[in-house]
């Protein structure tokens, strides 16, 4: 008679050898139950019990009152682990039989794919598997759609890891589905802004998630056509009305496509370009301002810029909305020239207050060869899976940013990384539509702005005579306070070539 017995593997199996390979296979619960085995052993399962209880009654209300860290510290271990368990193994060879994954050995013996692991972020799991002789990737992605419809999942998809090892990965949920973004007040009054704080959106969590122009320096939007872009810059300029009123900050704007994108906002703007020979002048007149300022607050032995402190020395924000009409789609003397421009101004004027927030459809070297140089990068729908290791950083993808599988109904939505946080981050800016956008131009450009008393040389205590002994050769540093930077005076006689981090 034909055997039928189910492996996943390809030897024999002996209860012995099973419970061996099983103890190999999952060290942490097996180590966790025996733990809690011997633990209630030695100090009894009463007392177990009650610090049980205690544990979950702690970790119930800290996911209560503080999700994301929760889910940071605790909550994905023991989402992946649950998961692992009641739902993805649970339910692995009813499904892999049903979308035809199995085999049959010559022995008769009907084997299956091997289930590695699980990981779970908010949004998505990543389930790895071991794949059979003979089978490849290509065999999954035939199937991803019975896949997640047999997890209940929104959408699953493919990574290969390594040689026979997959990840399919299933999206839960999609927290934009239920969370409405509201667009966030404009600010009237000029205190009511904090660079570091530029709130625009919502994260998964439905937490306001808010730009920080402080420690985030220069922003970087890589995303497909419609995938929402001038959401995001809007958004930016609106939570800086008052100082874009005041002339706080200043702004250089660069839109090479004509002006589709911003030429609605030109009164805002300090300059306005909307075409790629203007817009090579416009960089370099952003650059030699800044250069001047630079020499000349090293003349003054000015050492910190403070955002706001003076009417002279405002923050320069330069918006480019196309990269690519810079850098890849106009003559090669204009696009080499250009990507000096930015890189210098990218590397060399966070301490004398000036940044860049840059758009591009394709986050690609020859797009973009300076993309290392953009401390914050932000991913909304990409066209293509690599693009998210390049608009984010090696290894993005594969810890979670599936900015590739944004569906194109959620323009606004997008991923991105932070420092010291191993898990990307989704979130939304609001929508910003042109009456929020006629809100801000009425707003920012109203006759009745509040004339600005800055505080002078004497009142911020900095010392003209001794500056101009110190000359212009001073070396770079620029502090970790959130809202004060030293100053960095570099001969920058020569041109910077060499500033292709990316
Ligand atoms: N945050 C948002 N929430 C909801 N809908 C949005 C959001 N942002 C944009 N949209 C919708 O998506 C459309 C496209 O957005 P937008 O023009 O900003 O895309 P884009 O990335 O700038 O595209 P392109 O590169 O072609 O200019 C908008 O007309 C609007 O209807």
């Amino acid at each position: 008679m034909r055997d039928t017995r189910v492996t996943a593997g390809e030897t024999e199996r002996t209860p012995a050898r099973l419970l061996l390979r099983f103890l190999a296979r999952h060290p942490r619960s097996v180590g966790t139950l025996a733990a809690v085995t011997i633990t209630g052993a030695y100090v009894g399962f009463h007392v177990m019990l009650i610090g049980a209880g205690a544990t979950m009654a702690a970790g119930a209300s800290w996911a209560v009152l503080d999700r994301p860290t929760f889910d940071r510290f605790a909550g994905r271990w023991l989402r992946a682990w649950w998961r692992r368990w009641l739902t993805y193994h649970r339910k692995w060879q009813r499904v892999v039989f049903s979308c035809g994954l199995v085999q049959s050995s010559p022995k008769g013996d009907t084997r299956l794919p091997r289930l590695v692991s699980v990981r779970s972020a908010w949004c998505w799991d990543s389930v790895r598997v071991r794949l059979l002789d003979g089978q490849t990737p290509a065999d999954y992605e035939a199937v991803l759609d019975r896949l997640a419809s047999s997890y209940n999942a929104r959408r699953a998809t493919l990574r290969t890891l390594k040689p026979q090892v997959i990840s399919l990965d299933f999206q839960r949920r999609e927290p934009f589905d239920v969370l409405l973004t509201p667009l966030p007040e404009m600010p009237r009054e000029e205190h009511a802004v904090d660079l570091s704080r530029l709130p625009i959106g919502q994260d998964e969590y439905g937490r306001e998630f808010a730009l920080n122009l402080v420690d985030g320096l220069h922003h970087l939007f890589a995303g497909a056509t419609g995938a929402g872009k001038g959401s995001w810059m809007w958004g930016l300029l609106r939570a800086l009305a008052p100082w874009i009123r005041s002339g706080r900050v200043r702004l250089w704007v660069l839109d090479p496509k004509g002006g589709m994108e911003f030429g609605q906002g030109a009164e805002l703007f300090h300059r306005l370009a909307t075409d790629d020979q203007s817009g090579l002048d416009l960089a370099r007149e952003y650059v030699d301002t800044l250069d001047a300022r630079k020499t000349e607050m090293g003349r003054q032995g000015r050492r910190t810029w403070t955002p706001g402190d003076s009417a002279d020395y405002p923050l320069d924000l330069l918006i480019i909305d196309e990269l690519a009409s810079m850098t890849e789609y106009t003559d090669r003397d204009i696009s080499r020239e250009f990507e000096r421009l930015l890189s210098k101004a990218l590397a060399q004027f966070r301490a004398v207050g000036g940044r860049v927030v840059a758009a591009t459809q394709e986050p690609t070297k020859d797009v973009i060869p300076m993309r290392g140089l953009f401390p914050t990068k932000v991913a909304l729908r990409l066209e293509e899976a690599s693009y998210v290791d390049m608009a984010l950083g090696e290894g993005a993808r594969d810890r979670g940013a599936f900015a590739d599988q944004i569906p194109d109904y959620m323009p606004g939505v997008a991923y991105l990384t932070r420092e010291g946080h191993r898990e990307p981050l989704r979130v939304r800016a609001a929508y910003t539509s042109d009456e929020d956008i006629t809100e801000l131009l009425r707003f920012a450009t109203s006759t009745e702005a509040t004339v600005l008393n800055f505080p002078t040389d004497t009142d911020t205590g900095s010392n003209t005579d001794s500056a101009e002994a110190t000359g212009t050769e001073q070396t770079a540093t620029v502090t970790d306070s959130s809202d004060i930077e030293h100053i960095e005076v570099i001969d920058d006689g020569e041109d910077d070539d060499d500033f292709d981090a990316a």
